[in-house]
């Protein structure tokens, strides 16, 4: 039975890419997903029936207790991280998508609409495709009147996060999925709608992104949308910033790497979850928002400017080595973590990092925070492998972003959370998409007291 399934899957896919080099010019991201979908469902059936007995070995105690390291439990299409190497997206890894992923006129920097189609399709998408995909988003990213009125209600004071999670939730209020399920709609067509919200979520982001940002720091009206141009040179224009060609290739580049990193991160997991009781796409990428604006996940590129920044100021500029160790001492001995350092799953430096220092030693080799971070990246792997806690001692993709923002006037640390927001969406969305056509279920795994575990383990020896 699960050869013939396979077979059966086999033969679909080998139709569907057919008739993908024949016509993928023509076609959308809506109709070529269409078509992959059945495919998908024959070969998720078909790994059910190959695999589904199977184990991944025991689960200890110590994962209930230790925030589940390392225990395998969801599915995730888009990425997978691998501890040594980092993240591939679709088996591809950040230089094999800088190479591989179309790129605007002039420019070096993937576009992030390749890298949505990659995530979703597992597919490079044609240069026709991304700029078609470039064309519908600039025409779905208006945002609706009252959730202007939202936005400029907030007192400046209010964190960009909280003003950005509030507008994301707000559009919940013209979601197609939650409108199609109160109609009834069948399990089968769920993907559809929520299909059509993830791609009007992700193409409203730049404008609240970008009004968050005018309001919050005095920078004048909000331009409008230019359908001629791409996603990231319009989120650059909206924040200010569009006459700067470095600035926006920065964009394509940090919006692409940010995407996505696997299903277990605090943001994609919460959307994952949030999405699986079929909240709508606003509702549960709203709720990823809450969860990456905490310091531990998406908040530490705020804190490790801000990080950078005491330092500066406690012992100078141009500080000596002997310095910079000292106060990074200091910071652990406060019972502080070092921001940008560490990582749940990575064990080496983040290939993230390195993408944004090479764009920095290629852009802005002589900038002096870069010089900085450059410094902090020589001394702190090893002191934190004396102070002997930390399981990872290298830097992750928030130890990087911050000194690019800034290089180019971008000098506002609390939103940068906001920008990692709206390129996690991507990565996000992709998943509710597959999550709705292969009919995932309800999250809900079983929870233990200390009781109940003391309780079962009593009189066994292992
Ligand atoms: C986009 C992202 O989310 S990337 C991560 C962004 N977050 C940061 O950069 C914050 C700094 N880093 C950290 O706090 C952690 O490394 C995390 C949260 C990223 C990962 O946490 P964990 O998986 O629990 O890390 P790990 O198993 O290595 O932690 C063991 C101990 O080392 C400590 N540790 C880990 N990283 C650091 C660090 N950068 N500085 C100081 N101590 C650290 C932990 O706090 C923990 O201490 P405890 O035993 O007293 O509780
Ligand atoms: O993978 C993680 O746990 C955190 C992270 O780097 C991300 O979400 O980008």
């Amino acid at each position: 039975m699960f050869r013939s399934a396979l077979a059966q899957s086999r033969r679909a896919a080998a139709r569907s890419a057919r008739f993908a080099s024949t016509s993928a010019k023509q076609q959308t991201l809506k109709e070529r997903l269409a078509e992959l979908i059945p495919v998908e469902l024959e070969n998720v059936k078909a790994a059910r029936a190959a695999h589904g007995k199977k184990s991944f070995g025991p689960v200890v105690v110590d994962q209930l207790y230790g925030g589940m390291r390392g225990l395998p439990a969801l599915i995730w299409e888009g990425s997978v991280l691998d501890a040594e190497e980092g993240i591939r997206f679709r088996g591809k890894t950040i230089p094999e998508c800088q190479e591989l992923l179309p790129k605007a006129p002039g420019g070096q920097e993937p576009l992030p609409e390749a890298l949505f189609w990659l995530l979703l399709t597992g597919e490079v998408p044609t240069q026709e495709q991304v700029t078609a995909l470039s064309k519908d988003w600039a025409a779905r990213a208006a945002i609706p009147e009252f959730v202007q009125e939202i936005i400029d209600r907030c007192p400046p004071t209010l964190h960009p996060m909280s003003q950005f999670s509030l507008a994301v939730t707000a559009l919940n209020h013209d979601s197609a999925f939650a409108k199609a399920y109160q109609e009834g709609v069948s399990k089968k067509e769920y993907w559809g709608p929520t299909f059509e919200d993830s791609m009007d979520l992700i193409a409203k982001l730049p404008n609240i992104a970008g009004r968050i940002y005018r309001n919050v720091y005095g920078q004048g009206k909000l331009p409008a949308i230019n359908a001629d141009k791409d996603y990231s040179w319009n989120l650059a224009n909206l924040l200010g910033f569009g006459e700067s060609p470095e600035f926006v290739e920065l964009m394509r580049l940090y919006i692409t790497i940010h995407s996505d990193h696997e299903g277990g991160n605090v943001s994609a997991h919460t959307g994952k979850l949030v999405g699986s009781a079929l909240s709508d796409p606003f509702l549960a990428f709203g709720a990823s928002l809450n969860g990456l604006a905490g310091p531990l996940h998406g908040l530490a590129n705020q804190e490790v400017l801000l990080w950078l920044r005491k330092m500066q100021s406690k012992i100078g500029e141009n500080a000596s080595d002997e310095a910079v160790k000292e106060y990074v001492w200091s910071t652990l001995k406060g019972g502080q973590v070092v921001p940008g350092y560490g990582h749940a799953v990575l064990r080496k430096t983040d290939p993230r990092y390195m993408a944004q220092r090479e764009f920095a030693l290629k852009h802005l080799p002589e900038d002096p925070l870069f010089k900085l971070v450059g410094q902090v990246y020589n001394i702190v792997p090893s002191i934190l492998l004396e102070a002997g806690k930390a399981k990872n001692p290298w830097p992750n993709v928030d130890a990087h972003s911050g000194v690019l923002l800034t290089h180019y006037g971008l000098t506002q640390m609390q939103f940068y959370t906001v920008l990692f927001g709206v390129s996690r969406a991507f990565g996000v969305a992709a998943q509710l998409i597959w999550d709705r056509a292969l009919g995932a279920p309800l999250e809900r795994p079983k929870s233990y007291s200390t009781a109940a575990i003391n309780k079962m383990f009593k009189d066994k020896t292992a």
